[in-house]
């Protein structure tokens, strides 16, 4: 079953355009969204929740349109986008309280265990917090309520190495018994080479390839010079991308 179904997404900015995008994701599989800064993935991952309002495109999640069926299919979606802004005087208890008072499968004792494994003081003002324990605090809020798809921004790039390392472990987790799929944008590729069962590339506002890791990589492998070994995935992005900066 298709968790995630992204069909003609299309954003006009004044300077940059998300030009027709699609691409789906299956369940029980990690799917990294690639491309270098200013490429469009936020935009993306923005507009298929609807937070910024695309001008076309249509969003179906677990077969459900997103548009028409929004709060039901938020039930079933945990977001991280971005890091708090707010709130910076409150206590994480508090915020988890009003969390989730908007989730039907709230589950108090995943919302614990999550809050130990990251060793988060739900006393602690979100002041309190470091950058990479506001990231683990927003990722255990959207454990927290059975969500069968997960959508991240950069989820790893505020972590330390371990912690990079102990969050990719519980992606794969999360995904083994084939239930959950998880959505993540990154820059960082070897983050994808742990984890990542699909691969979707953007650039300048468009989707230039998704697909299984293996038949991404495999793509790509007209960039590479005679004789040369198999590309990575930091190499092909490399490849694909590089520009000269002129001093
Ligand atoms: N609210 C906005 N108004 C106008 N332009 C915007 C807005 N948000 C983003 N953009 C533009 O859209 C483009 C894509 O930005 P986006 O944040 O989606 O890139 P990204 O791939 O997530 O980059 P990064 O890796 O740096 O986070 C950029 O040119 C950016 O300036």
């Amino acid at each position: 079953m298709r968790l995630l179904e992204v069909e003609g997404l299309t954003k006009k900015y004044p300077k940059f355009t998300l030009k027709n995008v699609s691409f789906s994701l299956e369940q029980g599989r990690i799917m990294g969204l690639i491309g270098k800064n200013g490429a469009g993935k936020s935009t993306t991952l923005k507009s298929i929740l609807n937070m910024v309002y695309p001008d076309k495109g249509c969003i179906k999640m677990l077969g459900h349109d997103f548009r028409q069926d929004e709060e039901s299919c938020k039930q079933n979606v945990g977001v991280v986008l971005g890091s708090i802004q707010f709130y910076q005087d409150k206590k994480l208890q508090t915020i988890t309280g009003v969390t989730k008072r908007f989730y039907q499968n709230w589950d108090d004792a995943a919302y614990r265990k999550y809050m130990s494994m990251f060793e988060l003081d739900e006393q602690k003002q979100v002041k309190q917090l470091s950058e990479g324990m506001k990231v683990k605090y927003l990722i255990a809020l959207a454990l927290s309520h059975d969500a069968k798809l997960l959508i991240f921004d950069e989820p790893t790039s505020g972590l330390d190495p371990v912690a990079r390392e102990d969050l990719l472990e519980l992606f794969q987790q999360l995904v083994k018994d084939g239930k959950r799929s998880i959505l993540f944008s990154t820059h960082i590729t070897s983050d994808l080479d742990k984890c990542a069962d699909d691969i979707t590339y953007i650039k300048n506002g468009e989707i230039i390839a998704s697909a299984d890791k293996a038949s991404f990589i495999q793509a790509f492998q007209s960039l590479k010079a005679p004789g040369e070994d198999s590309l990575n995935l930091e190499e092909i992005m490399v490849r694909n991308e590089r520009g000269t900066y002129n001093v």
